[in-house]
């Protein structure tokens, strides 16, 4: 055993105290009292604002915090902080970056049960599945950490000794602006590439959920990172068109909808700054009648119920060839009755509430608009009552399976985003392919079948960025991640994204004398 640590005592006692801490933490039990944004190293209230947001605690509707929407001024302070990290950050080596990305995801693991209990106080997702979120985000950073010092270029020979060499360099001052179903994973889905090229980062995530993306910056900088490495403004859209319109920025990478990622899109084509656009889809799923019923049963349940189906990939319109139907569908609505629905805290539980009354009316509001137009409700679709006094005032609802759905029905055409699974019967491959990509959205798609060659067949003609045989959902950072059609467009994840995060500079080498035409 070692004596002496290098690291200094409290340092050594600080993770087992934060441990200790988050598992006193229960439902109904936190409030913040901490700034929420974060520059130059530290938690700071901002210097202007434009309003106020509440965050909420989904699972018992009571407000966690009440902050300010940062105003022009502190958008300015944030991203200067991130310009002033850039001279030192970029001019590190790729291994230099790679350590403190390392030492990043080796504290996110440290702590990983205390990131959780707060992912999972202010989303409502099972801590079951917070602690997923939470690993997949240490593996981000290790991966990009992996990655980091293998930026590289070219050398290419020319005539008469000349050469050229092309170098791959970070791009600046980034935005990351994210969505609130997955919020500390999107940041690190977005600050690990962007940080192993050299940028520096402001982000943004959704005023739903501020709390855990400032103490990933906390963590940044623990791990090494100079002040303004990774700055946090809170907000929502005048905080966000702040960051997008800034001449100072480089790149914005977002997460979110269609619409709003439209109109990232037109503030980025004002400035020429490259985006990343990973938007919604409405997702088929199709299960040809060879298939491992039991396989494809589970798969449809991983493609529709994971975050209380607040997921951007999932597989919402199931096709099931028509013999198997009836079938497939007794044991989907069998196994969605027994979802385990209550405190997300609880480690039994495997679905908690949806994340505001706003996004639960409008679940509600596709469930009533199926059955108008003749959809059949299988099973739930109604407000789940819990019997813990204290989760009364969650935004609960019983999981959804639709029966006798259409094509041309809103609940079928539109994404909900919430636990609602469209089970649509087909008979033939080539139809079903014509349905399956006769929508504007293009970001996921999955088939179940034991004829492999029928398996490749469809994955490649279906028109979806992320498409899955057998399973659903499966997206390891190893593994390219974003959309086709209007899911949007760059990717996340895979060593493809260092790509998005970083611009080549191509050198020419004259070893001869200049040769004028003139
Ligand atoms: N493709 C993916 O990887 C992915 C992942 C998660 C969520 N999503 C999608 O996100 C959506 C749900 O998330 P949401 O409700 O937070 O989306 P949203 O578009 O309402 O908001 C996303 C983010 O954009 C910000 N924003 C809103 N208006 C803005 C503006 N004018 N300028 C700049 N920023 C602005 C919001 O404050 C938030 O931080 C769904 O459509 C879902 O499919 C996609
Ligand atoms: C990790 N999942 C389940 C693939 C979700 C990715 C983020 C989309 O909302």
């Amino acid at each position: 055993m070692k004596l002496f640590s290098a690291r200094p005592l409290v340092q050594l006692l600080l993770p087992k105290l934060r441990i200790a801490m988050s598992r006193t933490l229960t439902t109904g039990t936190f409030q913040n009292s901490l700034p929420l944004n974060y520059r130059g190293g530290t938690r700071v209230q901002p210097i202007d604002s434009v309003g106020e947001e509440q965050a909420y605690e989904p699972s018992t509707g009571r407000v966690i915090s009440t902050f300010p929407c940062s105003g022009e001024k502190e958008v300015n302070e944030a991203i200067q902080s991130a310009k002033a990290a850039f001279k030192i950050w970029s001019q590190k080596s790729g291994m230099e970056r790679s350590r403190v990305l390392l030492e990043a995801a080796r504290i996110i693991r440290e702590r990983s049960e205390e990131l959780a209990t707060m992912e999972t106080i202010n989303n409502g997702k099972s801590i079951f599945e917070a602690r997923v979120d939470i690993e997949i985000s240490w593996q981000t950073l290790e991966y990009y950490a992996g990655l980091a010092g293998s930026m590289a270029g070219q050398h290419v020979q020319l005539t008469g000794g000349s050469f050229a060499y092309t170098r791959r360099e970070p791009l600046g001052v980034c935005v990351g602006i994210g969505a609130w179903n997955y919020p500390f994973q999107i940041a690190c889905w977005k600050s690990g590439p962007a940080l192993a090229c050299g940028n520096t980062m402001v982000y943004k995530p959704s005023p739903f959920t501020p709390i855990t993306v400032v103490l990933l910056a906390e963590i940044f900088k623990e791990a090494g990172g100079p002040p303004g490495l990774f700055n946090v403004v809170q907000g929502g859209a005048a905080t966000g068109e702040f960051l997008c319109n800034h001449p100072d920025v480089a790149k914005i990478s977002f997460t979110g909808s269609v619409p709003t990622g439209s109109k990232i899109m037109g503030m980025a084509a004002k400035g020429i700054k490259p985006v990343t656009l990973e938007l919604g889809g409405k997702s088929p799923l199709i299960i040809f009648s060879d298939s491992n019923l039991e396989n494809a049963v589970n798969g449809a349940m991983m493609a529709n119920f994971l975050t209380q189906g607040q997921v951007c990939c999932n597989g919402t319109r199931v096709f099931v060839q028509r013999d198997i139907l009836e079938k497939f569908t007794e044991m989907v609505v069998e196994k969605v009755k027994k979802i385990q629905i209550g405190d997300p805290l609880l480690e039994d539980t495997r679905m908690g509430p949806l994340i505001n009354r706003i996004q639960l009316d409008k679940v509600f509001g596709f469930i009533k608009g199926a059955k108008e137009q003749g959809a059949k409700i299988l099973t739930g679709g109604d407000p789940y009552t819990p019997k813990d006094p204290k989760l009364k005032g969650g935004f609960f609802m019983n999981p959804c399976v639709l029966g006798n759905c259409k094509d041309d029905m809103t609940c079928v055409k539109e994404e909900i985003f919430g636990p609602v699974m469209s089970i649509l019967p087909f008979d033939t491959e080539e139809e079903v392919l014509q349905r399956a990509n006769n929508t504007t959205y293009g970001l996921a798609g999955g088939v179940f079948s034991r004829d492999i060659q029928r398996a490749h067949r469809v994955v490649a003609a279906l028109q979806a960025g992320m498409c899955f045989i057998n399973n659903y959902n499966v997206s390891p950072v190893e593994l390219p991640f974003g959309g086709y059609k209007k899911s949007g467009f760059g990717r996340e994840n895979g060593q493809v994204a260092m790509e998005y995060y970083s611009q080549l500079k191509t050198v020419c080498v004259e070893m001869g004398n200049v040769e004028s035409v003139f």
